[in-house]
């Protein structure tokens, strides 16, 4: 039995991880559940599967979730302390990081120091603080364990000797507007933007996935979870989303990892780890499909291209792209920004910042809140 503590238990992967938990046959047990706001389906979770600590980082969520649950013996906390006291506590074996944004950070790093597994969908939290988190991880002997499909794909790839990787091949479905102009990306809505063609997903990885940022983010993720240099993560537009990622070894062999679009898989495979547990999941079904390759447009999806020279530039450069690529996303899910501003402040952010390379949590902080403001500031001005 692992007893989990699911960071983010009402999201597109919160939901798909608690599925998972219902297959699961008993092995795997909920500590704590934790979101922000949506208290009508946090209720629900809990009573659907009694965890001891509900969390809502919002404090009116809290206490009305605190009525709402008064007749359960479900203790619900609050704010980042009660987020982090729901990861460190000694009844959990792993951390479903499946939070929105670079606000996972500080409750991974706290979970790692506290020695847990981490189950991790949140890639802004490796963008942000790769190397913290990755040198914390190697310190105190914690697994990481990537649950984005790509990174898993990687994983489940991965020979023993790593170190006989040529590359990686970061698969990208291209997104709704795949083989569009720059000029017709300027006519795009954000109903267009929200519909991507294989994966149901929450709605900023949604519009990432459409500027490509998304991709970009997981360059980055995969440089730090698999100590890549950028040469050696080559991305590759495959529109059906069937081959999740490949690695390319040394000898020339390319293995790949392929399956339906359902994120159970990864979160089951990282939950179960390192076995794997039989599911009744709908199985792929090649016969009669099409796998087609095509290389990227960097020209057309300068999102891609930001992501690696700011990748190789590392430092705070990551946190502050992220920060304010967050920031810009939010402001285009509320109709403040077209569609081209997202990229255009997002570069300018980053062409302002002057980079420190002293990495610790306070400057990766300071950096990460200088971007948001400086964003909330384009924003305004265009
Ligand atoms: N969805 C997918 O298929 C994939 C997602 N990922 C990654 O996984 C992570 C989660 O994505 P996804 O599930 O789509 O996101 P969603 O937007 O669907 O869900 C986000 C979750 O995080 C909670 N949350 C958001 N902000 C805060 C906060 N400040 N404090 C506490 N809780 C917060 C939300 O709570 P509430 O509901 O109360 O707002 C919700 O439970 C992201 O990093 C994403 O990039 C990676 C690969 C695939
Ligand atoms: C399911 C998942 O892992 C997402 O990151 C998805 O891969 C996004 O698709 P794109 O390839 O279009 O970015
Ligand atoms: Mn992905």
């Amino acid at each position: 039995m692992k007893t989990l503590t699911i960071l983010g238990s009402t999201g597109s992967i919160g939901r798909q991880t608690l599925d998972v938990v219902s297959h699961a046959e008993g092995r795997l047990k909920i500590y704590a559940l934790a979101a922000d706001k949506n208290v009508r389906l946090m209720e629900e979770q809990a009573r659907l599967f009694q965890p001891e600590v509900v969390v809502m980082m919002d404090e009116p969520a809290a206490s009305d979730l605190r009525g709402r649950l008064r007749d359960l013996p479900i203790k619900v906390a609050q704010g980042m302390e009660g987020i982090i006291n729901s990861v460190v506590a000694e009844k959990v074996d792993i951390v479903v990081t499946a939070l929105s944004g670079r606000v996972g950070l500080e409750p991974t790093l706290s979970a790692i120091a506290a020695g847990k597994t981490i189950a991790l969908a949140n890639k802004e939290t490796l963008v942000a603080g790769g190397d913290l988190v990755m040198s914390a991880a190697e310190k105190n002997g914690c697994k990481i364990l990537p649950v984005d499909s790509e990174h898993s794909a990687i994983f489940q790839c991965l020979e023993e000797s790593p170190e006989t990787i040529e590359k990686i091949i970061l698969t990208a479905s291209g997104g709704p507007f795949f083989g569009w102009t720059k000029e017709k990306l300027d006519t795009v809505t954000l109903e267009k933007a929200l519909c991507h063609p294989n994966w149901e997903m929450g709605a900023k990885i949604t519009i990432d996935s459409s500027t490509m940022m998304n991709k970009g983010l997981e360059v980055i993720e995969a440089h730090h979870l698999f100590a890549l240099e950028y040469d050696a993560i080559e991305v590759l537009i495959h529109p059906q989303s069937v081959i999740h990622s490949m690695v390319e070894y040394q000898d020339g062999s390319v293995l790949a990892q392929l399956g339906r679009p359902d994120m159970r898989l990864p979160i089951q495979y990282a939950l179960s780890y390192p076995t794997r547990w039989k599911n009744p999941f709908e199985r792929l079904n090649l016969r009669g499909k099409t796998l087609t390759f095509h290389e990227p447009d960097f020209e057309a999806f300068p999102a891609l291209a930001l992501a690696y020279q700011v990748g190789r530039r590392g430092g705070t450069l990551p946190a502050v792209m992220n920060a304010a690529n967050e920031v810009v996303v939010l402001a285009f899910l509320q109709k403040k920004v077209s569609y081209p501003a997202i990229i255009n402040i997002v570069k300018k952010v980053c062409s302002e910042h002057y980079v420190l390379d002293n990495l610790d949590l306070g400057s990766i902080l300071d950096a990460d809140n200088w971007a948001r403001q400086r964003a909330e500031e384009l924003i305004s001005g265009f």
